[in-house]
């Protein structure tokens, strides 16, 4: 058992955050914490990280209770910038942290470069935007080779072009054998990384894998909409018409491809977007009318 997360109560004077959350992460993989704002994520893993304590409950990581002095050799928590030291630099940081935990400089190096920050690495961090402190904190977290990765909102601040890089190198992780655990607002980049979502709800976990809710639609730009909608629709593809574009769910796209070019129609545009987390996002929180998405126990 990789993370073993028990029956755990949290609250803040009157207010609930966390009510009887439990979940197991038995295998490597990527898995999100989704919730509203102030539904608790922090709390949860700040907790699981052994940084705040249940009122009640028990967390263990790879068969040892958190709070074992020996668990932070194989688990690392990505912290928020709160942690960085605006007169030090990158490398400072890297190198504190390489010394208390026995990493060699080529390690601190290779693994800067990883992540895409070896270039500033010995500026001060005052002279840091926020992508790259970012970086710098990604970098602190992967910097032992963790089996177990949790990362708070990992994609924040960063530009398109960071956030690519960060995903990607979150993927190659989770290829080599690390599980990464990590809260997320961004449901168009949690579709892009995994299936498996922790909703958190009035202080409770639900437990999903999204795959079955996934849904990918197609925008298509076509020479003659009227004729191609006619012409689809008639082969038993439901597709409908916004403006000037077609919307089909759920298809292969090459049969529509295929249909169309048989029927001399040109495709102009495509676009693909996959959503599921958002959908089932919607149902959990949005149910019976309910839009008010803040969570309160
Ligand atoms: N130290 C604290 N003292 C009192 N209340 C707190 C404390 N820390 C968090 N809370 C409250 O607990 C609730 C959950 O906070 P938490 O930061 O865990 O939520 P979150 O889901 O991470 O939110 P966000 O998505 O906005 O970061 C919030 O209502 C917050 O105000």
């Amino acid at each position: 058992m990789i993370l073993s997360v028990n029956q755990i109560h949290k609250s803040y004077g009157n207010q609930k955050v966390l009510n009887n959350v439990t979940f197991h992460i038995e295998k490597p993989e990527i898995i999100a914490l989704v919730g509203p704002n102030g539904s608790g994520k922090s709390t949860l893993l700040n907790i699981i990280t052994n940084i705040i304590k249940p009122d009640q409950g028990e967390i263990t990581i790879f068969g040892r209770r958190n709070n074992h002095p020996e668990i932070f050799r194989e688990v690392a928590f990505m912290q928020d910038n709160s942690v960085l030291y605006d007169y030090l630099t990158g490398y400072d940081h890297l190198q504190f942290i390489g010394n208390i935990q026995g990493i060699s400089k080529e390690q601190i190096y290779k693994t800067a470069k990883r992540v895409g920050m070896d270039s500033y690495m010995n500026k001060k961090v005052s002279q840091y935007s926020l992508g790259m402190k970012q970086h710098l904190l990604l970098t602190l977290a992967i910097l032992n080779q963790p089996k177990l990765l949790i990362l708070d909102e990992p994609l924040n601040g960063l530009d398109p072009t960071s956030a690519i890089n960060v995903r990607e190198l979150v993927l190659e992780l989770v290829s080599e054998g690390t599980t990464i655990l990590l809260s997320s607002h961004n449901l168009a980049e949690i579709d892009r990384l995994t299936d498996h979502i922790l909703f958190l709800k009035k202080g409770q976990i639900i437990n999903e894998d999204i795959s079955i809710h996934r849904k990918i639609s197609y925008k298509i730009e076509v020479d003659n909409i009227e004729r191609a909608l006619f012409t689809l629709n008639d082969a038993g593809i439901v597709t409908t018409q916004k403006d000037k574009y077609l919307f089909i769910e759920n298809i292969h796209i090459h049969d529509v491809f295929q249909i169309l070019e048989k029927n001399r129609l040109r495709v102009l545009a495509i676009d693909r977007e996959v959503s599921g987390t958002e959908r089932r996002y919607k149902n959990v929180f949005f149910e019976n009318g309910d839009t008010n998405e803040n969570s309160s126990v």
